[in-house]
């Protein structure tokens, strides 16, 4: 499939460096924490290994919530306590009340660690009152162009900033790479690569002898995919993180612009949430099938995003599984590593590569917590 491209620009995140007076008598930014899963978790792990240190002092955890309960602490939860108290608590979790916990000196950061629908509709509220939003969620950028763009204007109206490292590779400086390379008066041409940590390790880990199932209910168990599998097998994670590259790279493409191929089964993508683990099994011929045939040619399987500017205008966008040389760059790599090959005016023959764990709760919860110090000078 082919569109149009259109000129926007590389997106959001702005550093804000404070001097070091300002650093000194800065009120310590107000964090809200949504989700307590394994991201989340390790979120609070991260802010609790800070306490005490100078990036502890900059931040002061008021929210953290869940689906179903909320805690507050007006002055600071202690983070070694928060998932205690959370326990404990018997407030209702409500959107609504965010924007006033936040309240107070200092700056404001909502952090979404959720995969959840509703809590990404919010975005664009919280970035138009002045609240920073810094998300692992790929929801709020990734799926319609039209939320895209009004999460884009809201941090115009609010003077705020979208931290979207975690969103594609986990953290890893891919969005800023192309940010930058933009800025300094690059196009992009192309993007190609290894966009899903769960679905590399998958990969990198299936001999064709263990069942396929076994290994996602290993990656699920490790917290390398979604909290359902089959947004993963599904390629739906990956399109929305070749959504959030492409449209971080100036191209305007929308959800039904990038052609997907499904390694989920119909009778596995019927079925509800609570159905999906005794069925996984049903992955298990057509994998066997698929890496049979590689494995005779010499070649590796590898699940693999594409974004390509035509010299026409023309634009295609794809994400499936491919049948790859062994030897060729993008087959390469260990674990969860995501590898993403980028070509612009600078790397137009020999593309710029970055690669790394793209998948994992202590990397991406670094990874938001760098933006929102980033954030908050
Ligand atoms: N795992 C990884 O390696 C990476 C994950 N991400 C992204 O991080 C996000 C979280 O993933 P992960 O931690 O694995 O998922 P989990 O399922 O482990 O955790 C999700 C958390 O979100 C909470 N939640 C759901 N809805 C709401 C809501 N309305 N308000 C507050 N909390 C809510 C859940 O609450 P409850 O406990 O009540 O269900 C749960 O605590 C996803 O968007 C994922 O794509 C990004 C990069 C890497
Ligand atoms: N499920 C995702 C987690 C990170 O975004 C993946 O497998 O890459």
């Amino acid at each position: 499939m082919s569109v149009a491209a259109s000129a926007l620009h590389g997106q959001v995140s702005q550093a804000r460096p404070r001097s070091t007076t300002a650093a000194a008598n800065a009120a310590p930014a107000r964090v809200a924490l949504l989700g307590t899963g394994t991201v989340g978790g390790a979120v609070i792990a991260r802010l609790s290994s800070w306490r005490g240190t100078a990036l502890g002092e900059r931040l002061s955890l008021v929210h953290v919530a869940n689906s179903r309960r909320a805690a507050v602490g007006l002055d600071g939860l202690a983070p070694e306590q928060a998932v205690a108290i959370l326990a404990d608590s018997s407030q209702a979790s409500a959107l609504s009340d965010i924007a006033s916990a936040l309240e107070g000196d200092g700056a404001r950061v909502v952090i979404d660690a959720t995969a959840s629908e509703a809590v990404a509709e919010q975005h664009a509220q919280w970035l138009a009152q002045g609240i920073h939003v810094v998300t692992a969620c790929k929801i709020g950028q990734g799926t319609s162009l039209a939320r895209w763009r009004a999460i884009r204007e809201a941090c115009a109206q609010g003077a705020s900033g979208y931290g979207d490292s975690a969103t594609v590779g986990a953290g890893l400086p891919l969005l800023r790479s192309l940010r930058e390379l933009q800025a300094g008066g690059d196009r992009i041409h192309a993007i190609a690569g290894v966009l899903s940590g769960s679905l590399a390790w998958l990969f990198n880990h299936y001999d064709g002898m263990r069942p396929f199932s076994a290994l996602v209910r290993q990656a699920r168990d490790a917290g390398y995919t979604e909290p359902d599998p089959r947004d993963d097998l599904s390629g739906e994670d990956v399109r929305r993180k070749l959504l959030i590259l492409a449209r971080a790279a100036g191209v305007a493409l929308d959800a039904g612009d990038v052609e997907v191929s499904s390694l989920v089964p119909p009778e596995l993508a019927i079925l509800s949430r609570d159905g999906v683990d005794a069925a996984l099994p049903a992955l298990d011929a057509p994998l066997r099938e698929r890496y049979a045939e590689a494995y005779k040619n010499g070649e590796k399987l590898r699940f693999i995003a594409r974004l390509e500017r035509h010299d026409d205008g023309r634009v295609s966008a794809r994400v499936g599984l491919e049948s790859l040389p062994g030897d060729h760059p993008l087959a390469g790599g260990a674990g969860t590593d995501n590898k993403v090959a980028i070509w612009s005016d600078r790397y137009k023959v020999q593309p710029l590569v970055i690669q790394g764990p793209g998948a994992g709760a202590e990397v991406t919860a670094a990874g938001l917590l760098d933006d929102v110090l980033r954030l908050v000078g």
